[in-house]
């Protein structure tokens, strides 16, 4: 479980605070969606609990142990993975060397790994010829397809993703949302995403409102 407690976060006074006394829970096997408008700071709050930034007040704890005390470096290689909204593939590379890629710089150490690879592209509808075209031929769905098992093969138990279907069609973006969906129920991990869209939240099990500073649990 991912939690924060009285988290509290402004960039240049006090005065200015984006959110504070934020007290949330984040369970395995859970999709969440952070919901708020422009500018009232969801991205800075997935910043924190990505460990790419770090907290003015209060502290978050990953089962019970502080974030600082785990190292943040060490949070983001091992336990955390990152969505983003325009993919960040790498543009030179195929699909199957982008995973191979995530693979090799986490040090992930995996058996039959050409295999493994293949699998876990096949499992989200990327076929074996798709696999081998440079990311840049494919798709947007497809290439949010690629990050996502570029996030998970290397093992992390939470995956965080920012406006993850900002750049695709409704219907695309629905089915990115049902593999999060999957990858948060049958996987059993801790999924949390930013949007705007309030269909993606209506498919989340909990919804956090970012409102006047405040976040509160959307019944
Ligand atoms: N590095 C920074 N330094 C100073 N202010 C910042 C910085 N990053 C963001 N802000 C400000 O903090 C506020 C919250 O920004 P943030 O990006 O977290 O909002 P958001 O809810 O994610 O917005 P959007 O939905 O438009 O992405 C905004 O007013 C923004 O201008």
């Amino acid at each position: 479980m991912l939690e924060t407690k009285n988290l509290g976060f402004w960039y240049k006074n006090e005065d200015e605070y984006l959110f504070k006394d934020v007290n949330l829970t984040f369970e395995e096997g859970k999709l969440y969606s952070i919901l708020g408008k422009s500018g009232s700071g969801k991205t800075t709050f997935l910043s924190l609990i990505s460990g790419l930034d770090t907290e003015k007040e209060g502290e978050i704890l990953l089962n019970g142990e502080s974030l600082k005390k785990i190292g943040l470096t060490n949070y983001r290689k091992k336990k955390l993975a990152i969505v983003f909204q325009a993919y960040n593939l790498f543009t030179y590379m195929t699909a199957f060397q982008n995973v191979e890629s995530a693979l090799e710089i986490s040090g992930v150490q995996k058996e039959n790994r050409k295999e493994f690879i293949r699998e876990s592209l096949k499992n989200v509808g990327i076929s074996e010829e798709l696999q081998d075209k440079r990311v840049t031929q494919l798709s947007g769905g497809q290439q949010q397809r690629v990050a996502i098992v570029r996030a998970m093969v290397t093992g992390a138990d939470i995956i965080v993703a920012d406006e993850p279907t900002g750049n695709l069609d409704e219907e695309t973006g629905r089915s990115i949302i049902q593999l999060f969906e999957t990858i948060a129920h049958e996987q059993k991990k801790i999924v949390i995403l930013v949007t705007h869209d309030n269909d993606i939240a209506n498919r989340s099990d909990v919804v956090y409102e970012l409102k006047d500073k405040v976040f509160n649990e959307v019944a």
